[in-house]
């Protein structure tokens, strides 16, 4: 193949139709397409560009009407313009788009002048020779794209039209082929149709000519069938009058040719419908045609053909059987169902071969309703028969009024302007495109007492018939049922497929190992909850299991398991809160022995409550300097300070939606506002520390606080029988506040790996899908708040918290340099904490800081804290970039996540944080 396309490329190119091609936007590849004379024809497949080139809507001639008006003349020449479309140029600025690539070192070339396959080729063409023929079109001339037929009557006067015609393409520069030209003769092909004095030969008998002229006249375009198929529009017409088959046919040049055929004996609807696609086919078949896309609105054909349908009847078989066996010789079939109105030529065309009559002229009023239900007006006696069916008769007893029109209507008769008293009443004419169920039994429709009564245009017209008309009109309306049920399923289908969509959009889908047992929640009928859905699925095998497999999953889920086993060495136990801890923490004046920890208050400095203490200022991180450009460099410096000297920041402008906060923050305090009947549905339960409840923590004291925790991520993670529905707003708060807070802290994370020098991805990768954990606490005023405390002095041991306060009590001191320094509440910030895992991942450049809440003596203090987890594949250890990029060594020793969190929650006798274990 490649040399005899790089001789037709030096070809095209020392004819100057095509130059080489320096920047290319669009390039189309080359088909090339081996013709049965041996000869290699190269085309473009400009498919792509089609697609985007706007249609010439410039008005092309009707084949059939360009082939009448060339019959009838005693002498015609017929000429052929030589290779028509490139003798016109392409507008330079669209040069570019036509480049094509050609195999191997040939390479890349754009035309200069129109090509065949661009879409607006022919339009293009016509435009031109219009242009140039104008005045001689119609008279002594007429043109189908490059084909020109110059006509005549005497000899005389042809040679006199001929030198018109020829001296008009000279200024032009257009040139006629002459081994296609057939000068003077009396009869010659046209647009594959024999021409001559005596008028155009019928389809019928020339049949062999008019398709050994189609197929001459469009070899060339049966050569591009592999780019662009042929297409054939196909409608059978069954009337009174006889059948009639139409096609419009149409070329990949875009040529439209329109054929249509009377079919006698008698046939049905079916049969007329077989008939016009085999005769479309045999068409095209004979032209050569390879390619095919074939139209037609009868869905039994379309769909019996595609197998989607099974042929039952014994007639139609054969047909099918033919239209069969033709589909098989082409290379390439289409078939498609369009509606109706998308066939209206061939339509048109088999209606006009069937003899079809106009509309009828009948003296009777018609109205056509906006959805083309044709109505008739009655008379008033006829209305009050059918007011009289409808009021007592078939549609049961004395209906109301409003209930009668309806009824009407449903039997096919509109009752228009009944309250003013003038009654019309309009019988449906044509049936509306819904199948009833009465014609999907019986093939026809019901007829209805009242139209015997008062004669409906049915019962008219049937009347008319002969015994013949209405044995076919029969044999068409069983056949019609077949059509009627298919239509009728495709429908039903259509809503299946419609509902199944629908409901798809909302199913997420998880897969289950075999053998693993499910364990589905169904929430109670009619609840509806925006953060749980319907239901909720997870495995279960005796213990609670995790559906994911993935190694961080069985990770998490492990250490919650384990940290929740009862155990005095856990260093977190949970306790119910009971009406007794209530009464202690309103009272507050006497503090239980177990709640009694001043040494603990006392121990360390606090900075800042003594006037005399130097001044301190705790770092503020502003989310919106982060984010522009100009700024973040210094912020991000201020954030890599705050992280490596307090492990600690206040972030402001952190963007997470306002109303999300506040959302949050309501639900949080009204909850703990509630009275303790209210909280104990959500009680915490042995063997877990998620739920409503306080800390029992080291040494057998328990913390001035009660506090809510649950998982908050992933969300299949979530215990929804634990998660407050009282407030309302609560499940929905939180499971916003939870997807803001993430998102959020894979943004912090993402500027802390900036700060650090690493890849983004090396720390986000340790974040991304993690678990989520989440704390509300609320910290009961306190008469001795130097007696109890909120929460002892300890570490967050996963990667990085953050925390929301709902009041503007304080009570949060962290500590530095062996001292605690106060962190005063903040309007519109977060709390921001390393905690220990990114302390290892960072190799100890982050610090995970000790904190402690201690307790006020007026108000009571509340706080949403969310902790995220970290790991890298399930490993706790320093971030090999994090190495690289200091050079340093890991000063922490890799652990598994599970060992990590089971050391983590152990009690240690000497006091000493597990971080610390780890330390190398
Ligand atoms: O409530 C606070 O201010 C701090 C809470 C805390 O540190 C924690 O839950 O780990
Ligand atoms: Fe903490």
């Amino acid at each position: 193949m490649y040399e005899p396309i790089k001789a037709e490329i030096i070809r095209l190119y020392d004819d100057k139709f095509i130059r080489p091609c320096r920047y290319a936007e669009w390039v189309s590849n080359i088909v090339s397409v081996l013709k049965k004379n041996g000869k290699l024809r190269v085309c473009v497949d400009f498919r792509d560009l089609n697609k985007a080139t706007p249609k010439d809507e410039y008005p092309m001639p009707v084949a059939d009407q360009l082939v009448d008006a060339a019959s009838g003349h005693k002498m015609i020449s017929l000429m052929d313009g030589n290779v028509g479309y490139n003798q016109i140029f392409m507008a330079e600025e669209d040069i570019h788009k036509t480049a094509f690539r050609c195999p191997g070192a040939i390479g890349l070339f754009e035309w200069v002048v129109m090509t065949f396959g661009l879409k607006s080729a022919g339009a293009t063409y016509q435009r031109a020779m219009n242009y140039i023929f104008h005045d001689l079109i119609g008279s002594l001339v007429e043109i189908y794209i490059d084909d020109v037929v110059v006509k005549s009557g005497m000899m005389d006067e042809h040679l006199g039209n001929l030198r018109r015609v020829l001296e008009r393409t000279s200024p032009y520069g257009l040139k006629m082929n002459p081994t296609k030209c057939v000068i003077a003769v009396s009869a010659g092909e046209f647009l594959g149709f024999m021409v001559h004095e005596k008028g155009i030969k019928s389809a019928k008998a020339v049949k062999g000519q008019v398709i050994a002229d189609f197929i001459d006249e469009h070899h060339k375009e049966a050569d591009y069938v592999e780019i662009v198929p042929w297409t054939v529009f196909f409608d059978g017409s069954v009337c009174r009058h006889g059948c009639g088959i139409g096609l419009m046919i149409i070329s990949p040049r875009g040529a439209c040719f329109e054929f249509a055929y009377t079919i006698k004996p008698y046939r049905t609807n079916n049969q007329t419908e077989y008939e016009a696609l085999i005769k479309g086919l045999e068409l095209l078949k004979e032209i050569g045609a390879e390619a095919v896309e074939v139209m037609g609105d009868s869905q039994l054909v379309i769909k019996q053909l595609s197998g989607e349908y099974e042929c039952r009847d014994n007639v139609l078989k054969t047909y099918h059987e033919a239209a069969k066996q033709l589909l098989g010789d082409f290379k390439q079939i289409t078939l498609t169902h369009i509606p109706r109105e998308q066939n209206a030529e061939a339509n048109s065309l088999a209606q006009g071969a069937s003899g079809y009559p106009p509309m009828n002229s009948e003296a009777e009023v018609e109205i056509t309703m906006i959805d083309g239900v044709l109505l008739r007006c009655l008379d008033k006696e006829e209305a009050k028969v059918v007011m009289w069916e409808v009021h007592d008769g078939i549609c049961g007893t004395h209906q109301s009024a409003y209930k009668m029109k309806w009824l009407l209507q449903r039997v096919g008769v509109l009752l228009a302007d009944y309250a003013g008293g003038l009654l019309y009443i309009l019988q449906k004419l044509s049936r509306l495109s819904k199948v009833p169920p009465y014609q999907l039994v019986y093939g026809h429709e019901a007829v209805l007492p009242w139209e015997n009564n008062i004669g409906s245009r049915r019962l008219t017209l049937q009347d008319q018939l002969t015994a013949d008309e209405y044995y076919n009109l029969m044999m068409d309306e069983s056949e019609e049922v077949a059509q009627s049920r298919l239509r009728a399923l495709e429908k039903i289908k259509e809503n299946k497929a419609r509902v199944s969509r629908h409901y798809n959009k909302k199913v997420k889908s998880k897969t289950f190992e075999e053998g693993e047992l499910v364990w589905k929640l169904v929430l109670p009928i009619g609840s509806r909850d925006n953060v749980f859905g319907r239901m909720q699925l997870r495995s279960y095998s005796g213990r609670r299991r995790p559906l994911s497999t993935s190694k961080s999953f069985l990770i998490d889920q492990e250490s919650l398991e384990s940290m929740a086993q009862p155990s005095i060495n856990k260093a977190i136990n949970r306790d119910a809160i009971t009406e007794e801890v209530v009464a202690i923490f309103t009272d507050s004046n006497v503090i239980p022995e177990r709640y009694y920890r001043p040494d603990e208050v006392h121990a360390g400095i606090v900075v800042g409550y003594d006037e005399e203490e130097e001044a301190y200022e705790l770092p503020v991180v502003d989310m919106a300097r982060l984010l522009d450009p100009e700024l973040a460099e210094a912020e991000i410096a201020k954030l890599g300070s705050a992280c490596r000297n307090w492990g600690f920041f206040q972030l402001v402008n952190h963007g997470v939606d306002e109303q999300v906060v506040n959302d949050m923050k309501d639900s949080a305090t009204k909850f703990f506002s509630l009275p303790l009947e209210s909280k104990k549905p959500v009680e915490v339960r042995e063997n877990s520390i998620e739920g409503f409840g306080h800390h029992y923590s080291r040494a057998g004291k328990l913390d001035w606080a009660q506090s809510v925790i649950l998982v908050t991520q992933p969300i299949e993670d979530r215990n929804p029988e634990l998660w407050p529905t009282n407030p309302a707003t609560f499940r929905d708060a939180l499971h916003k506040f939870s997807v803001e807070t993430t998102s959020l802290t894979m943004r912090i994370v993402g500027f802390m790996a900036t700060e650090l020098g690493i890849d983004p991805e090396a720390l986000a990768r340790a974040f991304r899908g993690r678990r989520q954990n989440m704390s509300i606490h609320h910290y009961p005023p306190c008469r001795h708040p130097d007696k109890v405390i909120g929460i002892p002095p300890h570490t967050d041991g996963l990667g990085l918290t953050l925390l929301l306060q709902a009041d503007d009590t304080p009570g949060l001191q962290i500590r530095k340099d062996g001292r605690w320094f106060p962190v005063p509440p903040r309007q519109g910030s977060f709390v921001v904490n390393v905690a220990n895992i990114l302390e290892v991942l960072t190799n100890g450049v982050y610090r995970s800081v000790e904190h402690r809440v201690l307790v006020d003596a007026r108000k009571s203090r509340t706080t949403v804290v969310m902790f995220h987890d970290a790991h890298l594949d399930g490993m706790v250890e320093p971030i090999p970039e994090v190495l690289e990029h200091d050079g340093a060594e890991a000063r922490y020793r890799s652990v598994g996540k599970l060992e990590y969190m089971k050391g983590h929650f152990a009690v240690r006798s000497d006091g000493t944080r597990f971080l610390d274990s780890l330390k190398i």
